[in-house]
Order: C-alpha cells, then structure tokens, then sequence
C-alpha cells in the first residue's frame, strides 16, 4: 500500500466568525500512526475533517504526499475515514458492505472479490461475511466499517473516535486491534481521541491541542516527562505543580518554592521558570525527615489496589502522591506529619 505523509502548513479554519483552527502546522510521517488528543472543543475533529475534505475551506496548505489538497472535493483526496458511528448500510451483508466502494469505483468483479476477502481476513471476520449489520456486535461492525475503508486502499487512515461507541473492555481489545492492522498495511494514520491512555498505547507521536491551536508534538513519552507547558503537564495525566523560583549557587542549581521550601535540582537540570512540575510517582512519603525533604500533612489517602494515592498539603499547595502499595505496608493515616522527597530527575521547571 502507498506511504503518504501529510503536511499541515499555517492552517486557519472559521465557522462563521468564530476562528476554530488558529494556525496550525505540523508534519506527519508516512506510515506513522498519529494522534491529536486533547479536550472537547479543542478542534481536533475540525482539523481531521479539514483533512478529509468536510466542514469549511480552511486558509493555508494541507498537503497529501506532495499535493495540496485544500479546495478539493473529499472524494477526490483518496482518504480514508472511520467515524464514531459505523455508519455500515443496513440493508447490505458484510461482504456488500465493505465490496461497495470498490464498486463504485467499478473495479472488476473477480477482484472485488479477492479484495473483500482480504479485508475481510485483516479484521478478521471472514467467517461474517454473509451475516447482515444488525447480526453482529458494536465491536464487529467497526472492524467491517474499518475493512470498508481500507479495502480501496487510500493513501491515508483517519479515525474519528472510532472506539467510543463501544465498552470499556472492547475498546481495551480493539486499540490493540487497530494498531496491528495499522502496522500490518504501513497506512499513514491519524487517531482522534481525547482518552489520553488511548492514545498513548497505540501512537507512534501525537499532538495535543487546546483552542485550535497545537500544544506539542512528541511521543507520548516524551510529552508525559518534558511537557513544555502546563497544560499539556496537567493534560497528561496528573501532575503536581509547586510555585517559586530557581536559585543559582555556583554549580548547584535548587527550586526554592514560595513557601521557602528547596528542592535540589539535578545537575545539567534547564528551566528558569516559577513552576515545577512533579508527577505522582516520583515523590516518596515517610514519616521521617530527609535532605531536602518537604514537610507536610497528609489530607486524606485512597487505597487504588496497585497503589494507594495521599493527598498531602505541602510547599504551598495539594500534592498528590502515589506509593506503590506491597502487602504490609505502612498504610500513612490521615492527619499525620510527613515529609516528600522528590526526585527532582524527573522533575520539569517551566
Ligand atoms: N459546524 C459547526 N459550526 C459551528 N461551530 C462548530 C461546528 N463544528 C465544530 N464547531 C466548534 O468548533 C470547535 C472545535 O470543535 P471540534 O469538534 O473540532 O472539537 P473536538 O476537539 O473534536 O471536540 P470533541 O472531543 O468534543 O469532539 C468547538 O468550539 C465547536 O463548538
């Protein structure tokens, strides 16, 4: 199947007077699977359907491989799309279903047929073939909505939260489900989520955007430990941040919080700015006081079966700690004195 990659260029987008897409630019490799997350309204849905062809002319260059595709009717780009809704025509069988764009494009009837087949065997629901929609689960008829698409091989796989229709499991199940089809076929693919662990366990990058406009690209790794902002930190899963100011002593670099608390930073360490940012993992609590420990007071814990998580007031605000939880543990009451040691390695100054 074709490799397309997909350039974005300085992209506008207006419903009416209302700017949704505020200049957008971004270049996704062919054969990436890729994600625009971020929370509801931030337009990620605008800027995939911008790429399919639907919703208004945006300004700027969206381009296809080399070609320009923006002003050009939907069916004319060779996309592929996958919605919420299955969308699959009742009144057709499966193999009809996925056999219908082929013959739209009048492609000749014994190859239709090794077509279908083979779509069908990559969602693999061969055995389905005769059954009609309203036979099968939510989880089958988005995998037959899937082989409808790919089966007239476009050059591009867009999925517009194609999974939350179904259950929680299923979608545990059909993530996986998605990448192995997309690793299978190489189809350069975009992913519309705003569930974060969605996009994570299938995505090669991702982008996240806040009011149309994009926050940062990376690989959910590395947007999960050096967000460059504190949105994406705080979209991305939980995030303490403490408010103040690095100090410079000679080599030692610390973050000193308003509250006159200090915490080392490591050496090489960047980041002048008044927030750092510490993730729940990388804090320990104990009832002792270490070097450059936080003194605080914890408010109230939660058991969470792996882990139990304290809220514990510290360094001028709420921090969220979780602590690996083994059998006979100390389990820390409510109330109780304790001191946070951060491992400022992983910690992020913006
Ligand atoms: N047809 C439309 N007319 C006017 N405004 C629209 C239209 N479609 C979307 N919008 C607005 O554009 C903004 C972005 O919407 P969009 O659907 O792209 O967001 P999203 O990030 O995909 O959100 P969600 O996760 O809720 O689908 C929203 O403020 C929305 O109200």
């Amino acid at each position: 199947m074709k490799k397309a990659g997909i350039t974005i260029e300085n992209v506008h987008l207006a419903f009416g007077d209302t700017e949704v897409l505020k200049g957008v630019n971004l270049d996704i490799q062919p054969g990436e699977f890729f994600a625009f997350l971020g929370p509801s309204g931030s337009g990620k849905s605008t800027l995939l359907r911008a790429i399919a062809g639907f919703g208004p002319t945006p300004k700027g260059r969206i381009l296809i491989g080399d070609r320009d595709v923006v002003g050009l009717d939907p069916w004319k780009r060779n996309v592929g799309m996958v919605f919420q809704s299955y969308a699959l025509w009742p009144h057709m069988s499966v193999r009809d279903n996925v056999a219908f764009g082929l013959k739209e494009r009048k492609v000749p009837s014994a190859q239709i047929k090794t077509k279908v087949d083979a779509a069908l065997e990559l969602v693999d629901l061969a055995h389905l073939a005769d059954r009609m929609p309203n036979q099968l689960s939510g989880g089958q008829q988005q995998r037959i909505a899937l082989a409808r698409t790919v089966v007239v091989e476009p050059d591009v796989l867009l999925l517009d939260e194609p999974l939350s229709n179904l259950d929680a499991s299923l979608r545990v199940h059909m993530r996986r489900e998605l990448l192995r089809l997309q690793r299978q076929l190489g189809l350069t693919t975009i992913f519309v989520t705003h569930d974060q662990e969605e996009a994570n366990t299938t995505c090669d990058r991702m982008a996240v955007l806040d009011g149309g406009v994009i926050q940062q690209v990376g690989s959910p790794l590395e947007l999960y430990d050096r967000p460059e902002n504190l949105f994406v930190a705080n979209f991305l899963g939980t995030a303490n941040i403490l408010e103040g100011k690095v100090e410079v002593d000679g080599n030692e670099r610390r973050f000193v919080t308003n509250t006159g608390d200090q915490l080392s930073l490591p050496e090489g360490s960047t980041g002048e700015g008044g927030n750092i940012v510490l993730r729940p993992q990388n804090i320990s609590i104990s009832r002792t006081q270490a070097a450059d420990s936080l003194p605080g007071t914890v408010q109230h814990s939660e058991f969470l079966g792996s882990q139990i998580r304290y809220l514990v007031s510290a360094g001028g605000t709420e921090i969220v700690v979780d602590q690996s939880h083994r059998a006979g543990h100390d389990w820390i009451e409510t109330g109780a004195d304790v001191h946070l040691v951060a491992n400022t390695q992983s910690a992020v100054v913006l």
